[in-house]
């Protein structure tokens, strides 16, 4: 079964925790490169396919430090080329015997790189050719190389930095002081693709256009002539492009199953099998298991437990329904009909900022949260999992619908999470509480709507607060629950901005929601953006 990386060139990007890590893959993956982040824990040995190019990533931590994390020495014998992005390039310097201090300058923001000539040649190292003399750079550290190692020449200093840039005499070794993955290195997205492309040699064939045709092709080779699949489709639209996608593949062999787990949106799984059903013609069953998931929440507070019952549960109804559908195929084979393929696999729309929040990634360092259908699967599940988007960030799923036509209201609806409003609602998850949520949300998107705001936002809902403030209504003393209104700006929902309203937008859904949510006598905006917040508030 041909995998991504045997389909596409891949730039191996080590995670040594830095803020940052994701956007050198995203810097990639806009050259058209496909980038996979793994731990900086990662073994060598371990790695199932052979990179064309390795990148070390930056890092909180000092190379020196009893604790630092270090890369697989292996790494530098793999005979492909390196870059050592700030951290990556001290972790190198100091693994191939150069010396790494704190520095009396620390840089943090904006530095002026000096580009090295080659001897007495008016050439730069190929890292740096044909991008001039000097680049503003973004620096974000507090220890430098005090020497380099052996073999190594310097092809680039700042005011303060002797060796911010270097490059190997003979091996395709480099390593970078700066940050060339945020925009504030204004050409260092031209660095990334110096290094991908002339350095690492990598075809630009990672399009959402070639995607499709080997995603295809490999889920036909991974379910056979016969093989039949259940999808967890939820009408968002990660996994309507999963089960666009599954359908295209294999036909009415995919089962799509939207749950209602209790806690969606108003008239959601309503307005979702019409969706579907009809503009997609993917065959959509929706069940009803909002009492068994209502039981199971009774009493929890805690968001990771919230997002372990509701992904365990999930895959309970899954596989209850799969049972359900081989059930009915060997009732109709006893009557005569034609035999039907096993259903062995659960689709899932998971992308890559489920995995990568999900799982520590950042090699030493905590997560963010265990996203329901990453960290809240069962251990022994009996389906296999197929998940053709696991490598692919949102801007790339959206791209993807737009090419499989899916419509853009489909595809340009805001993301709404698995554990839907019981990460919403703080606090116990009661009938009650999920009516007064439903319809606060209700009233503040048909507002953003109105206002022609919905596509500006990258995402919003309201949240229920477990606090009760005083009120007046009627010249009456209130005591009521209180809602948060979240919007924020992003593109890829690993960093976001909140979304700065027109006053008079925020004072209409106030007025609203407080007049016509029974239980609601207080309405507050989030202003907070990520970091340091998430942008769910649990
Ligand atoms: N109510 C649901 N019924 C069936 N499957 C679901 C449901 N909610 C989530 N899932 C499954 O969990 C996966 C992750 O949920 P998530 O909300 O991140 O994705 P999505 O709903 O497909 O898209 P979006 O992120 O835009 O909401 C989905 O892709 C889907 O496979
Ligand atoms: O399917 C999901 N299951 C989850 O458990 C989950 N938690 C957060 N999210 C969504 O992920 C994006 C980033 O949200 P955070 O900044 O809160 O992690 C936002 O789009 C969130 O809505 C989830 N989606
Ligand atoms: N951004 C980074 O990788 C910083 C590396 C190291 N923590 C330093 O301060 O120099
Ligand atoms: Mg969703």
């Amino acid at each position: 079964m041909a995998a991504i990386h045997d389909q596409f060139d891949t730039i191996l990007i080590l995670d040594f925790g830095s803020q940052y890590s994701h956007l050198i893959t995203r810097r990639c993956r806009e050259h058209n490169v496909y980038a996979e982040l793994l731990p900086c824990t990662t073994q060598i040995k371990d790695v199932k396919f052979k990179p064309k190019g390795i990148i070390l990533s930056g890092s909180p931590y000092s190379v020196y430090d009893k604790d630092s994390p270090h890369v697989d020495p292996a790494v530098f014998d793999l005979g492909v080329p390196i870059l050592g992005i700030c951290y990556g390039l001290q972790e190198m310097a100091w693994q191939l015997k150069g010396t790494v201090d704190k520095c009396d300058h620390r840089e943090y923001g904006f530095a002026h790189l000096k580009i090295t000539k080659i001897g007495s040649s008016s050439s730069v190292d190929a890292l740096f050719d044909g991008l001039g003399d000097e680049m503003q750079v973004w620096m974000s550290h507090g220890d430098q190389l005090s020497a380099p190692p052996p073999g190594f020449h310097v092809i680039g200093v700042t005011a303060t930095a002797p060796y911010a840039a270097l490059a190997h005499d003979s091996k395709p070794f480099y390593g970078i002081q700066f940050h060339p993955e945020v925009t504030h290195s204004p050409r260092g997205k031209e660095v990334i693709g110096k290094f991908i492309l002339d350095i690492c040699g990598c075809q630009q064939h990672w399009t959402m256009e070639e995607f499709i045709g080997k995603e295809i092709a490999r889920i036909r080779e991974i379910c056979g002539p016969t093989g039949r699949v259940v999808g967890a489709v939820s009408g968002g639209v990660d996994s309507t492009v999963a089960a666009k996608l599954m359908h295209e593949a294999i036909g009415d062999r995919f089962h799509a199953i939207m749950v209602d787990n209790g806690v969606l949106r108003l008239n959601e799984a309503k307005q979702v099998y019409e969706m579907l059903n009809k503009d997609l013609g993917v065959n959509l069953t929706v069940v009803d298991a909002s009492d068994l998931f209502l039981s199971r929440l009774d009493g929890v507070e805690d968001p990771e437990q919230k997002r372990k019952i509701i992904g365990n549960t999930f895959i309970n109804v899954f596989e209850a329904k799969a049972a359900e559908i081989e059930a009915q195929a060997e009732a109709e084979e006893a009557a005569g009909a034609a035999a039907k393929g096993r259903v062995e696999w659960l689709l899932q729309g998971t992308l890559y900022p489920d995995v990568i929040e999900s799982i520590s990634f950042k090699g030493p360092s905590a997560t963010i949260k265990t996203h329901h259908n990453v960290g809240g699967l069962l251990k022994d599940m009996k389906l296999k999992l197929i998940e053709p988007l696991r490598e692919l960030f949102k801007d790339e799923v959206r791209a993807l619908g737009r090419l499989l036509s899916i419509p853009a209201p489909l595809v340009q609806r805001h993301p709404f999470p698995g554990p839907g409003l019981a990460i919403r609602i703080l606090g116990q998850v009661t009938r009650e509480q999920v009516k007064i949520l439903q319809l606060a949300d209700s009233i503040y998107i048909e507002e953003i709507r109105k206002a022609g705001l919905y596509d500006q936002i990258s995402q919003a809902f309201a949240v229920l607060l477990p606090v009760r403030a005083v009120g007046v209504m009627g010249d009456a003393r209130t005591y009521e629950q209180v809602i948060a209104l979240r919007a924020v700006q992003t593109e890829d929902f690993m960093t976001a901005d909140w979304y700065v309203f027109p006053p008079e937008i925020l004072r209409r859904i106030s007025s609203r929601i407080t007049n016509e949510v029974p239980g609601i006598n207080r309405v507050t905006y989030d202003i907070s953006s990520k970091p340091p917040a998430t942008v769910e508030w649990l």
